[in-house]
Formats: structure tokens, sequence, C-alpha cells
């Protein structure tokens, strides 16, 4: 069988390069070309090293790597997806974009949040927002897909069953997010510098997080009614890795077990999300380096509050990972192809 081109825009930052880093092991893709706008014409072995004799193509541009591909990973910042979704748009090729310029359906809120306008509006409309588990159904003939934002994954999987079944009190809800340094990309910002972040630990952009209308959408959705959340992020001095710890009040009837059941029955044909065995917590390091996403119950009687922690590895399933599960959906391949890796243990 001939194998998919794909092509990755972006191919220099953490999320392009992970993505490069999964497709070099997909059983059914081959990658055409890769783009960079500082290092055109330098190989990616150059920039890392670890691809050396593994992997040394040559970065080009753009424009190259959406005429020579079927599939185009855009992994650039918010504000650059547009003029190349169009033109894949207009020459019926799949695109999937990493950042954030299609994931909001009101371009109310994209202005308000990321400051921009939608040029494309329709654009807009044919894209999807996809996370598989919630929203799969949705990439049948999809040609545009907003890849979920990394916090949103993790919220969203977290909150989903106990949402879906009615039973959580939504004007209750807050949410507590602690992300590696890799989810704020390669570009040099003081926050992520060795010497600011590592020995601390801080919130940042508290109750303020351009991810807030993004959860808040999603959540709606399931819950079918509207879902405000306060949501606050913490940068943790690690590489990889979210742990989302959301809390929520449930009826004083509600018990631990019936909530696990919704849980095991909500997520039993899932492969990348596991529900934890009762007692245990998530922890980041058992799903870092793949696209497995752990979640733990836990139920205070005392308060009747509902305990969820969700863990990604944000490159992965808050990323690359769920890029590709979606590509590979959107495609009719095997949901789980080049996405198989076990995660290590440390
Ligand atoms: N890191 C993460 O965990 C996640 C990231 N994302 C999203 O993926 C996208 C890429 O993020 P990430 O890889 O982390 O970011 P990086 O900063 O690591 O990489 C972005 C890359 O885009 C290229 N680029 C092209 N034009 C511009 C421009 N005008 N300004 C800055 N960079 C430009 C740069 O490469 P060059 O100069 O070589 O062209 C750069 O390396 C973002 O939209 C981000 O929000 C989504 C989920 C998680
Ligand atoms: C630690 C850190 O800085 N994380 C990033 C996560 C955002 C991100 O990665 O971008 P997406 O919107 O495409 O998901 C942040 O808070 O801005």
């Amino acid at each position: 069988m001939n194998r998919i081109k794909v092509g990755v825009i972006g191919a220099t930052g953490y999320a392009g390069l992970e993505i490069v880093r999964l497709l070099l092991s997909h059983p059914n893709v081959e990658i055409a070309q890769i783009s960079s706008v500082s290092y055109e014409g330098k190989k990616l072995s150059e920039i890392y090293p670890q691809l050396t004799g593994i992997y040394e193509k040559v970065l080009t541009n753009d424009a190259v790597v959406v005429e020579e591909s079927q599939v185009v990973f855009a992994c650039l910042p918010h504000g650059h997806a547009e003029p190349i979704a169009k033109k894949c748009f207009d020459q019926g090729k799949l695109f999937i974009d990493m950042g954030a310029d299609f994931r909001l359906s009101k371009e109310e809120d994209y202005k308000q949040w990321y400051g921009g306008q939608y040029e494309e509006k329709g654009l807009h409309k044919a894209a999807v927002y996809c996370i598989p588990e919630l929203h799969r159904d949705r990439l049948k003939n999809a040609k545009i897909i907003a890849n979920p934002g990394c916090y949103p994954t993790s919220i969203s999987l977290g909150l989903a069953p106990v949402l879906k079944a009615g039973i959580a009190d939504v004007s209750t809800i807050v949410i507590d997010s602690k992300s590696g340094a890799t989810g704020a990309g390669r570009g040099l910002a003081l926050n992520t510098h060795y010497t600011e972040c590592n020995e601390g630990f801080s919130p940042y952009k508290v109750a303020s997080h351009r991810h807030t209308p993004e959860i808040e959408e999603v959540l709606s959705g399931i819950a079918k009614q509207e879902v405000t959340v306060t949501f606050v992020p913490h940068l943790l001095a690690v590489n990889r890795g979210i742990v989302s710890t959301m809390y929520v009040n449930v009826p004083p009837d509600a018990t631990e077990e019936t909530i696990r059941g919704l849980y095991e029955e909500f997520y039993k044909n899932e492969r990348f999300v596991k529900l934890l065995p009762a007692g245990a917590a998530a922890n980041l390091k058992n799903v870092k380096y793949s696209n497995y996403c752990h979640i733990s119950l836990h139920l205070d009687n005392r308060t009747h509050r509902l305990i969820v922690v969700c863990t990604i590895d944000n490159m992965v399933k808050g990323a690359a990972g769920q890029a590709i599960q979606n590509m590979n959906i959107a495609l009719g391949l095997e949901e789980a192809a080049g996405l198989t890796m076990v995660p290590p243990a440390f």
C-alpha cells in the first residue's frame, strides 16, 4: 500500500518536532516535506542532533510542504494558520492546526482571548474541533481539524463522564492544572528559563488563561448547559506532562462506586484513557512519552466534592499524538496507528 504523504510546517518547534518523531514510526505515512522560516535549507538533525543518521531531511518552506503533501500539520504560533488552511482546503488536502486559530466556534471569544479576527469565515465553519474520545464522529469528511489545547484535553477527558451523567453541579467547577515547561514551546521566555523555574512552583495567568473559553466550550457541549469554570494553571519544573486536578460538587447520595461505574462505562472502548483503581492517584510520570491519559477518582464524603485527577503528556496526547490520532480517524486508518508506544517507567 502506498504511504500517505504528510508535511509538517513549523517542524523546528516543540510540537512540530514531536510530530516528526512520532510520524517516523507510523506504518501508513511518509513525511513528504518539513518546513521552517528560520532554518530553511538546513537539516532538522542540525538543530536536533538526536536525529543524526536517523532522519536527515532538509527543511524547506511552507509552499513546498503544501504542494507535496496530502496531509499538512501546522505547528505555528496562533495567528498564522488561516492562509495555509485556505490553500490546503482549496486543494482538497487535510489540514490539521496545532494552534488555536480554529478551536473556538465564536469569533468574539477568539478576539477577546487571542486578540485576532477570523478573516476566512467559511474555513472556520468547515473546521472541526476534536478530542477523539469525545467528538470522533465529527471527523467524517473533515478537511480542517482544530487540534485541541493541552490543558483542555486533560480537563475535558477528566470531567466528561460526570458532566454527561448530569450529576455534577456545574456552577462549582474549580480546575488546578500543572504543566511541564515544554508546554510553553521553544521560544525564549523568562519564566521557563532554568534558574527561574527550577526549585520554584507558581501559578500563572490565574483565572485569565486563554484556554478558559476552549475549556468552557467543550464542557458546555458535554453538559448540554452553559458551564463556567475557575481555571488556574501552574508551571511545573519538569520537561513534559500535565496534571489537572478538578473539583466539582456532586449530590450527597452519590458514591465513589457509582461515579466509578460512570467512568468505566464512558471509557470502556477507549484505548488511550485508563481509569486507575480505587485508592490510586494519577501521576504524570506514568504517561510521559505516550498517548495515554490516566484518570483517578476521589470522593470527599465530608464535602460531597468529587476530585478528578487527569494526567497526559502535553507533547503527545496534549499535542502531537492527539493530532495523529485525529489524522488516523479522518483518513480511515487504524486509530492507534503510530501511537502504540508504551510509557517508560522513568
Ligand atoms: N508545546 C505544547 O505542549 C503544545 C503546543 N501547541 C501549539 O502548537 C503550536 C506550536 O507550539 P510549539 O511547538 O510549542 O511552539 P514553538 O515556539 O516551540 O515552535 C513554533 C515554531 O513556529 C515557527 N514559526 C513560524 N513563524 C513564526 C513566527 N512568526 N513566530 C514564531 N515562530 C514561528 C518557529 O520555527 P521556525 O522559525 O524554524 O519556522 C517555531 O519554532 C502553537 O500554536 C501551540 O500553541 C498545542 C498543544 C501543546
Ligand atoms: C507551560 C505553558 O506555558 N503552557 C502553555 C500551554 C499553551 C499551549 O501549549 O498552547 P495551546 O494553546 O496550543 O495548547 C501556556 O500556558 O500558554
